[in-house]
């Protein structure tokens, strides 16, 4: 059989390939330059036909579409969205590889938006597909580029000499800017070719970062494969050590999602949880160069600031923060919610016309029994109060002989014997002014926590001076979310179809309630790694996290291989897990640089001076250079950069300076990365927090290239022991 279904000229006059998948390609071990040639016209015929279909789409004449103002308008922003979608990024590498193979016959193989497994057939001839960011078609529709996330490209991530897949040759494509340079081939099927390192890899993960993330699409591990084309319906808790890549599978997992349950998770909506504003804007380009510009991206606090609707003033201090952020007080605000309702005094009268009509007591109360039982959220149960007491009115109208239709029961339902009668025995809450009241007077706090919380836990949560009002109260974090907690109380809030949620180790129970609550109807991708849990309610374990998230059982992956630190650093930054996370194995690293750590001992007196001038000289270096010190440390560190003339950008401020020297507080440096690090102080930053240790091995495990650590002081023994 021949190796191609054959197609003598590969490459049509119009520069487009009428069946490149399956026609003949010169023979790369006879003539590499001819093959890498020929890649070349792959490309430049790819990039004519993606013209081609850009055109296309911007010459779509809106006036056929008739329909309204409306309609029109969305079809015109969904064209545009698509002509976006549709541009050619001449820096980057409109495709990164080639699998050939020979693929089971799927008719949505390659194109395909559901989560069709590619499968092997040994029956069908060879097929090629070039994988990249877009899917790419020829003028007959014939794909020229897969989509990263169609069905068939799963083969290129995941087919191994033991389990091919199909996959007969893995091509990896070299780039430099945008023009193809050089390939390597895998034959998977070849039992005399042994596994050799890549060096097309190694060097995409060795690229010096210069700005914000970046995709890794070309790169993506098996085993971090697996966690994002995992199904829609699966939650995954993915724990992993500084680098390992937890954040780019998290944010490449939406973007398979939506590529294979588009129409279901438009309509319901994704959501990316982080850990602050810095975080964000360092992620924020990753989807929309993955195509994909409608993702929500937030932080806890904006999440539940945009229904909590309080000033937050105050940061939560460690104590109590920690017992607010405990799962108990969900019950303590679940009994005050309802604390309200009450047996009514009083008989209903309501009069219309002439005549009085009377509900005793005794049967209001049964309404409100009734009600009380039901499975509905207070705020639900109150409206259906109006109704059910107008219902029982009517009944009476009816058995006097009188025929009243729905106006009449509405009018009812609306009026104000009715109103007065909910008021009193259903009255509305306002969450706001409910935890005001909780913090506020100590006799409603132990009438809705005796039993839950203990005495000394119940004086922690009162308010010295109580807050005159909901706008003047110091409100903080914590209270936001308990606010939050209160509101989905009255109201059910609303869920998306898939949350991610970052550095997840750092949540409180409540706060995992409220992020839990947004995907009671979807599913979840948690990341964390619980040794870089700083937060005084830090998880100890993920299954309490999960538990509080409403996903519990949700199975836990854990990433190993670590992607962004050197061996030399990351063994350094490792000595702190004994006593940080104990029960947690070091990573490995995928990266050698030696010489990448370097320990400088300064004067006291001179430490901002010395510390300034390594960051200076770092930036003699290529990529981006972050100068890292404990919080109180960095105006100190300002000051002495801006001495010498030295551009900065200070992560926290709020100013847009673009620079590539970053000075970070170490309470930000999560999640983040730099080319360089220079760390100044490590004792100084683990005596600023009780979780101290744990913040050094997150800001020691900020670096790709090399890390410096300036010291006046001796390193905390737990890094030298
Ligand atoms: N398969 C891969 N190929 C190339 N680069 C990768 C791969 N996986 C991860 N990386 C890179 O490694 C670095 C670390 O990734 P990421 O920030 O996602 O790790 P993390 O586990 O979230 O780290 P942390 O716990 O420190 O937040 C990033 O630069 C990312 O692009």
């Amino acid at each position: 059989m021949p190796a191609f279904e054959t197609d003598p000229a590969p490459y049509a006059a119009d520069g487009l390939a009428p069946d490149a998948r399956s026609a003949d390609l010169p023979d790369t071990e006879a003539d590499p330059e001819a093959a890498l040639a020929a890649e070349q016209a792959h490309l430049a015929a790819s990039r004519t036909a993606l013209r081609r279909m850009r055109e296309e789409t911007e010459a779509l004449d809106l006036r056929d579409v008739g329909g309204n103002d409306v309609s029109n308008k969305l079809v015109h922003s969904l064209i545009q969205a698509r002509i976006a979608a549709l541009a050619d990024h001449a820096h980057a590498p409109l495709f990164f590889g080639r699998v050939d193979g020979r693929f089971a016959d799927a008719p949505d193989v390659s194109t395909g938006t559901a989560p069709v497994e590619v499968a092997a057939d040994p029956t069908r001839p060879v097929e090629r597909f070039w994988i990249g960011r877009r899917h790419v078609h020829d003028h007959l529709g014939d794909p020229m580029v897969v989509d990263w996330r169609a069905p068939v490209s799963r083969s290129f991530y995941r087919a191994t000499r033991i389990e091919p897949l199909g996959v007969e040759l893995r091509r990896r494509f070299g780039w430099t800017g945008g023009d193809l340079t050089a390939f390597e081939d895998e034959h998977l099927t070849d039992r005399d070719e042994t596994d050799r390192a890549s060096a097309i890899l190694a060097a995409e993960i060795e690229r010096p970062r210069v700005g914000p993330m970046r995709d890794i699409v070309a790169t993506i591990q098996p085993e971090q494969d697996e966690i994002v084309r995992a199904d829609l319906g699966d939650t995954v808790c993915v724990q992993g050590a500084p680098g390992t890549g937890k954040t780019a599978v998290g944010l490449h997992r939406v973007a398979w999602l939506l590529y294979a349950h588009r129409e279901r998770l438009q309509r319901s909506g994704t959501l990316v949880v982080g850990p602050n504003r810095s975080f964000l804007d360092y992620i924020q380009q990753v989807l929309p160069a993955l195509g994909e510009v409608e993702v929500g991206q937030t932080t806890v606090e904006d999440l539940v600031g945009r229904v909590a609707r309080v000033p937050v003033k105050a940061p939560d201090d460690p104590d109590r923060g920690r017992l607010k952020g405990d799962a108990r007080m969900a019950e303590v605000l679940r009994r005050a919610v309802w604390s309200g309702v009450a047996m009514p005094a009083e008989s209903l009268l309501v009069v219309r016309g002439s005549r009085r009509w009377r509900l005793p007591a005794y049967e209001i109360e049964e309404v409100v029994t009734a009600l009380r039982g039901r499975d509905v959220r207070y705020g639900a149960a109150r409206d259906m109060l109006h109704q059910r007491l107008a219902h029982a009115v009517l009944v009476q109208m009816e058995r006097a002989g009188e025929s009243p239709d729905d106006r009449v029961q509405d009018a009812v339902a609306r009026s104000k014997p009715v109103r007065d009668v909910v008021n009193a025995v259903w009255p509305a809450v306002d969450p706001a002014k409910l935890l005001l009241r909780l913090f506020s007077d100590p006799e409603f706090l132990a009438a809705n926590a005796d039993g839950i919380l203990t005495a000394e836990e119940q004086a922690l949560l009162l308010w010295e001076k109580p807050a005159r009002g909901v706008g003047s109260a110091k409100w903080t974090p914590a209270d936001a979310v308990l606010i939050d907690e209160a509101a989905d109380l009255v109201a059910r809030t609303p869920s998306v179809g898939h949350v991610v949620v970052d550095e997840a180790q750092d949540l409180s129970a409540m706060q995992c309630r409220a992020i839990g609550r947004r995907c009671t109807t979807g599913s979840a991708t948690v990341l964390g790694d619980i040794a870089q849990g700083t937060t005084p309610w830090a998880a100890a374990d993920w299954a309490e996290t999960l538990r509080h998230l409403g996903h519990e059982g949700a199975r836990v992956e854990e990433l190993t291989q670590g992607f962004r630190v050197p061996r030399e650093i990351l063994d350094f930054a490792s000595r702190l897990l004994p006593h940080i996370a104990p029960g947690l194995a070091p990573a490995s690293s995928v990266r050698e640089a030696p010489g990448s750590l370097t320990l400088r001992p300064a004067d006291a007196a001179d430490l901002d001076t010395a510390a300034a001038a390594d960051a200076r000289a770092l930036l003699g270096l290529e990529g981006s250079v972050g100068l890292i010190a404990a919080d109180a440390r960095i105006p100190a560190l300002a000051k002495a950069l801006a001495e010498t003339g030295t551009g900065f950008r200070e992560l926290g401020a709020g100013t847009a300076t673009e620079s590539r020297l970053n000075l970070v507080p170490a309470s930000l440096a999560k999640g983040l990365e730099f080319d360089h690090i220079a760390v100044v102080e490590p004792a100084e930053i683990v005596e600023a927090e009780p979780q101290g240790l744990r913040r050094l091995y997150v800001v020691l495990t900020r670096a790709v290239s090399g890390l410096v650590v300036t010291h006046s002081r001796a390193l905390p023994d737990e890094l030298t022991a």
